[in-house]
């Protein structure tokens, strides 16, 4: 990541439902920071993406394998002393728990819009596996991250390069790091 390396948390999980932008704005961020971009799709098993193909949301049972093999690959980014953005639906606290558990080194970014707004870019998307008509289950399954998860949130109603600007500048304000757990004073 250059200069900003270290500042930067080795792995930025951008987070978000499908069409909020994870893959236009988490290769702009990666090309800017100079690191690596990985797309979480690629670590779907076949028989998940044959699922969403055909209109059928995921369960909880068909994103935990998904979502460990995006924790492996943390991992192995960490250990060589990699950085890289990571675009990952992550929709609900639990796959995020999984991603970020015991993990202090990765931040998550969510990107915020409203149904209407995404709606109308998928309808304009083109050649990718996942239907549209899969938008209102992820926002009913979507919780969005709370201020224990030291989130960076960023409006996705705004040009591409505008929101990687705000991230960068966001990245560089706050602290990389949840604080500590209190001590129990008693
Ligand atoms: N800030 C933006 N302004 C206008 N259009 C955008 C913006 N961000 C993304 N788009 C467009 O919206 C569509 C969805 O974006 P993208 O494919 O990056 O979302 P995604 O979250 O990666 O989706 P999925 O999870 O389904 O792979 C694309 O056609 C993309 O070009
Ligand atoms: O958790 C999920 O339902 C899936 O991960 C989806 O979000 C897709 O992977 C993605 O949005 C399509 O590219």
């Amino acid at each position: 990541m250059g200069d900003q390396s270290s500042q930067m948390p080795c792995v930025l999980v951008v987070m978000g439902v499908s069409g909020s932008g994870k893959s236009t704005i988490g290769e702009k961020l990666a090309a800017q920071l100079g690191c690596i971009y990985e797309d979480g799709d690629r670590f779907h098993p076949a028989s998940n993406v044959a699922k969403m193909s055909a209109g059928q949301p995921l369960a909880d049972e068909d994103r935990w394998p998904w979502l460990r093999a995006i924790a492996e690959e943390i991992d192995r980014v960490c250990e060589a002393g990699e950085h890289a953005v990571i675009a990952c639906s992550a929709l609900k606290r639990a796959y995020r728990e999984i991603l970020v558990h015991g993990r202090t080194d990765v931040r998550i970014i969510y990107l915020k819009g409203t149904q209407d707004l995404i709606a109308g870019r998928l309808t304009r998307r083109k050649g990718h596996f996942m239907p549209p008509g899969l938008l209102e289950s992820q926002f009913k399954t979507l919780e969005p991250p709370g201020e224990s998860e030291n989130p960076l949130t960023v409006s996705i109603d705004a040009p591409a390069d505008a929101i990687v600007d705000d991230i960068v500048r966001q990245l560089r304000q706050t602290p990389a790091v949840v604080s500590a757990p209190r001590r129990n004073r008693s």
